[in-house]
């Protein structure tokens, strides 16, 4: 059994605060390893703790990285304690719900490969996740050993924001866990996404220092049981924590406007100066966007991938918006139609 100290496990006064008085002596605080359909494993200063959940909390509620109370002798989840970071996705449009992939993720490596894999309005999607959630983006240009211009992939990746770290490499290059030493170090918390065969898993095993992306599952079937979302917290070389997230390949943008203003700095804060609040910034007068292509501030490519994301995210939205309108509307009628419903006594 595994027992780290919860600093190593990425515990702060973010987390600390929220204890109650009489919750520091009665409950531990642990950190969300995998979760199941029916209960949860933590990791924790007194070691790795299978916790069954109280009553009022679904497996559903818990994400992988999510810092919990529990009480240990007894085996139960009792609290989720406050995110300080949560990324989701936003295709449950049935339900209007978000589905969550991390809890307290630092850094998302937002990985792409120095070859066709490349595309900007791809990264920029990941970018507006990242920034709506308060991830800190780090874009990782794979392959780079397989390209005579790596040079050239850093320069367009870095064109795609301002102080926008990017890092060319070699997944398969024993360097890997000291060039990314400085999101990885101890207690920190990051996950990998990106497009299939862009080198995720060869990161992930070398970061780890093994087969990191099946080692949990593996030893989950052993035992007969299957993890509900193949997601797993796994400890790192230099000290920090990578949750493997299989779903973050392809991903739809809802309910993140914020998170696409920040990805396109320069144009939303001109787009704020227009003298028409809602400018389309095509041909209006006074279109400060238009302005600031004219005077080569503004990548006139990267206006047309700003407007392209912002209607999917406006139409994601809306929908998502009338999803929630209609399941609360059907929750009340089925509330009333409970209480009308005759006593049989
Ligand atoms: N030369 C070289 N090969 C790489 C690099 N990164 C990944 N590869 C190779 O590319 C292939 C795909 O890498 P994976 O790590 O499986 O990619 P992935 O992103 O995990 O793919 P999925 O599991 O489909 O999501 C493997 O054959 C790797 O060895 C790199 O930086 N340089
Ligand atoms: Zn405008």
């Amino acid at each position: 059994m595994t027992v780290l100290t919860r600093d190593a496990l990425g515990w702060s006064p973010f987390y600390m605060s929220q204890l109650e008085i009489d919750e520091l002596d009665a409950l531990t605080p642990a950190r969300i390893a995998t979760v199941h359909r029916d209960r949860v494993v933590g990791f924790s200063d007194i070691g790795t703790l299978e916790l069954t959940l109280d009553p009022g909390i679904t497996t559903a509620e818990v994400g992988v990285g999510d810092w919990v109370l529990c009480a240990p002798e007894q085996h139960r989840l009792v609290r989720i304690l406050d995110r300080k970071t949560e990324l989701t996705r936003g295709t449950e449009y049935h339900t209007g719900e978000k589905q969550l992939i991390a809890a307290n993720l630092d850094t998302l490596f937002i990985t792409s490969s120095c070859n066709n894999d490349f595309n900007p309005a791809r990264l920029e999607r990941y970018l507006a996740l990242a920034h709506d959630a308060m991830i800190t983006p780090v874009i990782l240009l794979t392959k780079a050993d397989q390209t005579d211009d790596p040079d050239s992939y850093v320069d367009q990746a870095r064109s795609l924001g301002r102080n926008l770290e990017v890092v060319a490499l070699d997944a398969k290059n024993d360097d890997v866990p000291a060039v990314l030493a400085p999101w990885c170090g101890k207690g920190q918390t990051v996950a990998l996404a990106g497009s299939s065969g862009v080198g995720k898993t060869t990161l992930a095993n070398a970061l780890t220092g093994g087969n990191a992306a099946t080692q949990a599952i593996r030893e989950d079937d052993a035992r007969g049981r299957h993890t509900t979302t193949g997601r797993s917290l796994h400890r790192m070389a230099t000290g920090g924590w990578l949750i493997d997230t299989p779903g973050m390949r392809g991903l739809g943008v809802a309910e993140v406007a914020y998170g696409i203003d920040a990805t396109f700095p320069e144009i939303s804060e001109l787009a704020a100066t227009c003298k028409f609040r809602d400018c389309a910034h095509e041909s209006e007068p006074g279109c400060a966007v238009q302005a600031g292509i004219a005077a080569g501030q503004v990548d006139p490519e990267r206006l047309k991938r700003f407007k392209k994301l912002k209607r999917e995210n406006e139409q994601a939205t809306e929908t998502i918006a009338q999803a929630r309108d209609r399941s609360r509307k059907f929750g009340k009628m089925v509330k009333s139609a409970i209480k009308k419903k005759p006593r049989n006594t």
